[in-house]
């Protein structure tokens, strides 16, 4: 995808607790206002504490009603292959945080495949099924590969990875397909289903949203100009915004901060 990206914006919070609360706030008011512009919304959710937090926040949030949730597509960044239901699958946890306490059409909701269901234990044929849904919910006669999603999440690992894309892989070197199988992920589990660069910049929006000192490194230089290659959240960018959400640890090694 060539179209102009945004540059990133750094938004700071005191500690991740202001984070994800605000985080919280800024999805609800995106889905909002996506849905006062065309009736719908869509978001793309991550893994992780920092994604999952936020997915907590909402649920507590007063405002959290203003969403017409049954009319909110939702998609996942990234899958840990494991059983349906494992709890350390990001669906289980983003059905935990959320999705099981707003009134979402299921129909609208789109998991990725689980490691015992269709198909078994194939997560390469169940990457491109994901890439299927992509497809059909962007609409046949769009002729994209994903649909313009209104706010993908992504967290950021201590290595610079962003949804299971992890540095120097064929995965986030991929051009050409949407969704990828992932294997020998450093971190467990090994096999995981990903959203590759070119589909995660199909997003108006693209939140990468990660806390603490660990985190300092990579967001420092993927904020200063690294290769997607080495630092893969580098490579992470909106069509419309590119936002950086970090508490005051993650942000400390940041170019320019005082
Ligand atoms: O499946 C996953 O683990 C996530 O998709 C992964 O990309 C996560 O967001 C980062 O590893 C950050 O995780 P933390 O927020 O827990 O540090």
């Amino acid at each position: 995808m060539s179209e102009a990206h945004a540059a990133p914006r750094v938004f700071v919070h005191a500690d991740g607790d202001v984070l994800a609360a605000a985080a919280a706030a800024r999805l609800i008011t995106a889905l909002v206002d996506a849905q006062a512009a065309r009736g719908s919304a869509s978001v793309v959710l991550t893994g992780g504490r920092t994604g999952t937090a936020v997915l907590e926040q909402v649920r507590a949030s007063p405002a959290r009603d203003a969403v017409d949730w049954a009319a909110v597509d939702v998609f996942w960044g990234d899958e840990r292959f494991l059983p349906r239901g494992d709890p350390e699958r990001n669906e289980t946890q983003a059905r935990a945080a959320l999705l099981d306490h707003v009134p979402v059409d299921p129909e609208r909701v789109h998991p990725m495949a689980a490691a015992d269901g269709r198909f078994g234990a194939d997560a390469d044929t169940a990457a491109a099924h994901y890439a299927e849904v992509l497809a059909a919910a962007a609409g046949s006669g769009s002729g994209a590969a994903v649909p313009e999603f209104d706010v993908l999440l992504l967290g950021v690992g201590e290595e610079g990875h962003t949804a299971s894309l992890f540095p120097d892989t064929p995965y986030v070197r991929e051009q050409e397909r949407a969704v990828v199988g992932v294997h020998d992920c450093p971190k467990p589990p090994p096999t995981r289903i990903s959203l590759t660069l070119p589909a995660i910049r199909a997003a108006a929006q693209v939140w990468l949203m990660t806390t603490g000192s660990g985190k300092a490194g990579p967001v420092a230089a993927a904020l200063s100009g690294a290769d997607p290659v080495a630092i893969p959240a580098a490579g992470a960018l909106g069509r419309s915004r590119t936002c950086w959400l970090l508490d005051a640890s993650a942000a400390a090694e940041v170019p320019g901060r005082p």
